[in-house]
């Protein structure tokens, strides 16, 4: 359904001498989603899981350069064909609240989003699974707390009958039963033929649900797993990024790893892991190691086996 291939996105900019400096934030990243199947993106903060989101949607701004191919159901995503698929072959749970039309009533947005079926009645049953009160759809985003903001953006993604579904970071700020539900719903989507993808930083979130993960580090997938290679002490995980995330998982052994990911205008060369990396070597630092696949996933590291 769709495929990201040698992705890049640099933002241009002018520094304090009004020269203009480029910064590249993702680089060579690729990734695909079957029909049917959950992927998981998961990064710490400023890893480029939002831009990846943006890119694929068309919404980037416009002093974003992107380079590399986006494909949707096998035929290249062109600016026209995204302004096209937006909102109808393609939908975003988007990371903020902010993206809720302050103007319209938040019944109206879920119903608005329907293109298939009776909008009242699939609007009715999206309130009903969130308990959120039939007055709600009368209300405007202002009078939302937080939580009932995020299940409207839910709701109205997940109604919309899109074929592919990109949330980013859609559970902050919900209880329990809200998680259990939206996470259930998008599973649900996935056995209708959708392909999902998942952004999130909770991993262990994203291992209830996802097919497959893929983890980025500083703008690049470093490594896509199947859920079932996080297991025991991590022996299955190809990358030793990944198998620093699991060991630090609460119930596993909980060893933090030191450092910290690298900023964009400030990349090491080579492997970007490479200054954490208890496996690196002079090699590492020659150039940024190409994806490849071992063992049924995908791993960008020298060392793996
Ligand atoms: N418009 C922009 N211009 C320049 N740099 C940008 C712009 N938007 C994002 N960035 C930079 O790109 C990097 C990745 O941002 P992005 O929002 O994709 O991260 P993220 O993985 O979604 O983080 P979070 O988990 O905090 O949401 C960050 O370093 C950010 O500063
Ligand atoms: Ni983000």
């Amino acid at each position: 359904m769709l495929e990201v291939s040698k992705l890049s996105i640099r933002f241009k900019r002018f520094d304090r001498r009004l020269r203009s400096v480029q910064t590249e934030i993702i680089h060579n990243l690729q990734l695909s989603i079957a029909s049917g199947e959950i992927l998981a993106v998961v990064g710490s903060s400023g890893s480029g899981k939002s831009l990846l989101a943006h890119a694929i949607l068309g919404i980037l701004p416009g002093n974003a350069e992107v380079a590399g191919d986006i494909y949707f159901k096998g035929e290249a995503l062109t600016p026209d064909r995204q302004r096209q698929l937006r909102g109808q072959e393609m939908a975003l749970i988007p990371q903020s609240v902010q993206y809720l039309d302050p103007l319209m009533r938040v019944g109206e947005q879920v119903r608005q989003s329907v293109r298939q079926g009776d909008p009242a009645e699939l609007q009715r049953k999206a309130f009903y699974k969130y308990n959120l009160a039939g007055m709600v759809a009368k209300w405007f985003p202002f009078q939302l707390s937080g939580g009932m903001a995020r299940k409207i953006l839910i709701s109205t993604a997940t109604v919309s009958g899109a074929r592919l579904l990109i949330a980013d970071e859609p559970t902050p700020g919900l209880d329990g039963s809200a998680m259990t539900e939206t996470l259930s719903r998008f599973r649900q989507l996935a056995e209708e033929g959708c392909a999902v993808m998942l952004i999130t930083h909770d991993i262990e979130a994203a291992l209830t649900v996802a097919d497959r993960i893929a983890v980025l580090y500083a703008g690049t997938v470093v490594e896509i797993a199947l859920r079932s290679d996080f297991t025991g002490a991590g022996a299955l995980l190809r990358h030793p990024y990944t198998k620093a995330l699991w060991q630090a998982l609460p119930g596993q052994q909980f060893a933090a790893l030191p450092g910290s990911q690298p900023l964009p205008d400030n990349l090491p060369r080579g492997c970007l892991f490479a200054p954490r990396c208890s496996l690196a070597t002079s090699e590492c630092a020659e150039a940024l190691p190409e994806i490849r696949t071992v063992r049924n996933g995908e791993v960008r590291c020298l060392h793996a086996t």
